[in-house]
């Protein structure tokens, strides 16, 4: 068997190209050769490249090779201060790699109803400081192919639970899926020593403010075949720390974040409204946005992320990353690190938290 093709990041590049003829030649979006999550460069080392030269809205693979990307700044002085002095010259930032630089611009796209699916609900971001949901952050190309292969081929000799409709591996604490909590007073044993060089790679958040040296205790690996999803909850105050790790393996999806206006559904179902709201997907009061997770990417669920924000993966086999089609072809394995709380949670979010009611 050769190497294993790494699933290649769903890209907007379609949305982008070379100035039209009759549009306008300058613009706030630069496209980037030479550079990328390839050659070791990440979208938030080259966002903060950019980002002396003014506001960057987004960094966006510009196509699947990993070395080209579109850097948009909220102003198009900005690209063009950016393009005037880093084009053609080695950036030392950079690893001293020298830039390719022009403007793009956004294209018009035909709508792909065509395909037989609904339309996406919603621009679907590809990094995390699109959604502007405070405390969540994603991470891409957070372990290399070969970790990922080795962290599948380790879960993979070990039994799975079946659940349902996906499979399951709880280690350090069982999760219990009808209480929606684990019982501290029984530990498994330790975190497995094939998970170790990721939990030392999880330091690198503590760049991001964010004390990260946790010793973490719960792990829930999620296997899920093609299709396959998850239910909007927030995992329960009481049972976890206000930090969450999720690691995507194998195959993306895309992970919906729901902001209910009247705090936690079930709040208002057990309130006896007349609502009768028995499952979240049936209250349409909320906001969503919506994030696509790559393989090998990782997210951090903290602060209002964890606490007021329901998770939730849709049941899709085909996802549609604004302009591009993504088939779920493949499983999608999650590694989620969760520390098991020992006294009650005091969030700021009392509405949504089990302690506090
Ligand atoms: O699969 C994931 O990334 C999320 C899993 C999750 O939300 C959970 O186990 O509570
Ligand atoms: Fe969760």
């Amino acid at each position: 068997m050769g190497p294993p093709t790494p699933t290649p990041t769903p890209t907007p590049a379609r949305r982008f190209g070379r100035p039209r003829e009759g549009q306008s030649q300058s613009s706030p979006n630069l496209y980037v050769a030479n550079c990328g999550p390839a050659v070791g460069l990440s979208y938030e080392t080259i966002a903060s490249v950019f980002g002396a030269f003014g506001e960057v809205k987004a960094v966006n693979p510009a196509d699947e090779s990993g070395v080209r990307v579109v850097v948009s700044f909220a102003e198009e002085g900005c690209a063009r201060t950016a393009l005037a002095t880093l084009q053609g010259r080695p950036c030392p930032q950079l690893g001293g790699r020298c830039l390719h630089i022009r403007y793009s611009q956004l294209q018009p796209q035909p709508q792909p109803l065509s395909l037989g699916h609904p339309p996406p609900l919603s621009v679907v971001a590809l990094m995390a400081s699109e959604l502007n949901i405070s405390g969540l952050y994603l991470l891409h190309d957070f372990v290399s192919v070969e970790q990922e292969q080795a962290l599948i081929a380790a879960v993979d000799q070990r039994p799975w639970n079946n659940l349902s409709k996906r499979r399951v591996q709880h280690y350090g604490y069982e999760f219990c899926y009808a209480t929606r909590n684990v019982n501290p007073k029984q530990k498994l044993g330790e975190l497995p020593s094939f998970v170790l060089p990721v939990l030392n790679k999880l330091s690198m958040f503590a760049k991001l403010d964010i004390t990260a040296d946790i010793d973490w205790d719960q792990l829930t690996v999620n296997e899920y075949p093609p299709g396959v999803g998850l239910s909007p909850h927030i995992d329960t105050h009481s049972a976890f720390e206000g930090l969450i790790f999720s690691l995507s393996l194998a195959g993306p999806c895309i992970m919906e974040f729901r902001r209910y206006a009247d705090g936690d559904w079930r709040a208002k179902a057990s309130l006896g409204s007349n609502m009768k709201i028995e499952n979240p997907e049936h209250n349409s009061n909320f906001i969503r946005k919506s994030i696509h997770l790559p393989p090998r990417s990782m997210l951090l669920l903290s602060g209002e992320a964890r606490y007021a924000w329901h998770h939730y993966i849709p049941h899709h086999k085909i996802d549609v990353v604004n302009d591009t089609v993504i088939r779920r072809g493949t499983r999608r394995v999650s590694f989620t690190f969760r520390k098991v709380r020992t006294a009650p949670c005091k969030c700021d979010f009392p509405q949504y938290c089990d302690s506090q009611r």
